[in-house]
């Protein structure tokens, strides 16, 4: 098997007397979505702060694309290509879909952008957000402020910001927390095509969602990888139905 592009090999990480990441080891290969998933607490997040630079850890190292990134911060892990979507932060509310995803571009290529001038690395730019906005499903959306846009929508639009980075992995924390049923199976079917442009590591309490998109799941318990597997195996893992699962599993 070719080498995985993300890998994450003995991750710990203390809060004072709490070990909120024990001795984690994980990784993620080329065109696959392995969801990471347990029980509040179980340091999912802290796992994942880990892996984009905010956080440092107390002992491991993570490997992207073959380099060892441990030491280095989110900025730049990001340019290398870990992208990271879903921070609120990152959308301008008075901004339209496409201005916004122009903001995204400009912090790829900083020297690209001219808001008031070159008309032609504007046309550029504008051309390429476009097509990340139809990318997400937002054509239609183009020129609405993102403040006015549904709260699916204003979801889309973050990804299609992060698909501007052009990522070679995507780190997404909860992408379904919000979203009613027609607004989760709509993100589902993005992601699911997303995997090809860039694996993902997804954290998510759905569990509908999880064991529609994963190839693997590995479950987190007290701050420890309890099992990794397909759905299936992990469907059937006694241990994962005890600790966490219990009856929530899709049928
Ligand atoms: N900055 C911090 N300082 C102290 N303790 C923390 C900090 N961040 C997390 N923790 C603790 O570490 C443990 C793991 O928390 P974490 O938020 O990573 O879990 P989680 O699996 O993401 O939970 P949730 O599903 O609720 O988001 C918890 O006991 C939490 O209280």
């Amino acid at each position: 098997m070719a080498d995985p592009v993300l890998s994450v090999t003995g991750l710990t990480k203390r809060f004072g007397a709490i070990e909120a990441c024990s001795d984690v080891s994980l990784d993620l290969h080329a065109g696959e979505i392995h969801a990471l998933i347990g029980p509040n607490g179980a340091g999912k997040s802290t796992l994942i702060a880990q892996i984009a630079g905010g956080l440092r850890p107390d002992a491991g190292s993570i490997r992207f694309l073959g380099r060892d990134v441990t030491a280095l911060d989110t900025v730049a892990r990001a340019r290398l290509g870990l992208g990271r979507s879903f921070q609120v932060s990152a959308v301008v509310p008075d901004y339209s879909v496409v201005e916004n995803v122009m903001l995204a571009l400009h912090g790829r290529d900083r020297t690209a952008f001219r808001p008031f001038g070159h008309a032609f690395g504007k046309r550029a730019l504008t051309e390429e957000a476009r097509a990340h906005a139809a990318r997400t499903h937002l054509s239609d959306r183009l020129n609405v402020p993102a403040r006015s846009l549904a709260h699916g929508e204003r979801r889309r639009l973050e990804l299609a910001m992060a698909l501007a980075l052009r990522p070679r992995a995507f780190l997404l924390d909860e992408p379904m927390a919000g979203l009613g049923q027609e607004g989760a199976a709509e993100l589902t079917a993005l992601l699911s095509d997303l995997r090809d442009e860039a694996p993902i590591l997804l954290v998510e309490h759905d569990m509908d969602a999880v064991f529609a998109l994963a190839d693997r799941i590995s479950v987190l318990v007290y701050g420890r990888i309890l099992a990794t597997g397909t759905p299936d195996e992990i469907r059937a893992d006694p241990q994962v139905r005890a600790a966490y699962l219990g009856d929530e599993v899709p049928a």
